[in-house]
């Protein structure tokens, strides 16, 4: 879809869609994890709530809502912390002193998180840590049981995290404050921190590039991938067929 036919779909946006909750990375990204402008035009028009449901820290999703021209309606860190709207608290699930300690217990039987020098994936994180997909996992696991604790992987990073945790709890937890209901959202993700989302969703779609958890979950998956499943994805809401 060039940028023209994306301009097109977000003039032709029906009122009563539906609200969106579109996951981050693999979703509204390119391969490479850069944004994929050809969804700015869309999220920007979206005639109801937009909720940008992810497994980062905060102030991403947070700056993509600000910078796309949306309210700031985010679940961050798998559900961790969720927030509608300017005039609702954050909201918080998760145990992140069990998380830190998991933390701790890593790096002194020697592995690192990862992330070089200046840690920018956890600085802001308030309930969860994440670990790069480059350190080892079977430890890992094993301490984050020994705490309680489940490791999930997105594809993109491990995340530490409370069981009870995940961007479908938080949906439900701050659907009051954005005045829907879970089972009118139109949900779009990639990866298996996305099938919470899929299962309180009224419909839901896993783009082309979507793990088998998050495909398997899905009521539609696009042949199209990254942010062409997206927009594939929301030609599909409007009831289109566009593809085989
Ligand atoms: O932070 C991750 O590992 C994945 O992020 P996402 O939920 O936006 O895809
Ligand atoms: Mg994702």
């Amino acid at each position: 879809m060039d940028f023209q036919e994306t301009l097109e779909l977000a003039a032709g946006l029906p009122e009563t869609l539906g609200p969106l909750v579109a996951d981050i990375d693999g979703t509204l990204t390119d391969d490479q994890r850069a944004l994929d402008p050809r969804v700015l035009p869309v999220l920007r028009a979206w005639p109801e709530a937009v909720v940008i449901a992810t497994g980062k820290a905060m102030p991403y999703p947070v700056a993509l809502a600000e910078f796309a021209g949306l309210e700031p309606n985010v679940i961050a860190e798998n559900g961790g912390v969720a927030l509608a709207g300017y005039d609702h608290p954050v909201r918080f699930t998760g145990d992140p002193e069990a998380a830190t300690a998991v933390v701790e217990e890593y790096r002194d039987r020697g592995y690192s998180l990862g992330w070089g020098e200046t840690d920018l994936v956890n600085r802001w994180r308030e309930t969860e840590i994440a670990v790069s997909r480059d350190s080892p996992l079977d430890p890992l696991e094993s301490i984050a049981a020994e705490h309680g604790l489940v490791v999930v992987d997105t594809g993109y990073a491990y995340h530490v995290k409370s069981p009870d945790q995940s961007k479908g709890r938080a949906l439900e937890a701050i659907s009051d404050d954005l005045g829907v209901s879970p089972e009118e959202c139109l949900a779009v993700g990639d990866s298996t921190n996305d099938v919470s989302t899929f299962e309180v969703a009224g419909r839901s779609v896993a783009v082309g590039n979507a793990d088998e958890d998050a495909k398997a979950a899905a009521d539609r998956v696009t042949s199209a991938t990254f942010g062409d499943g997206f927009l594939r994805a929301v030609e599909w809401f409007l009831g289109r067929e566009p593809e085989a």
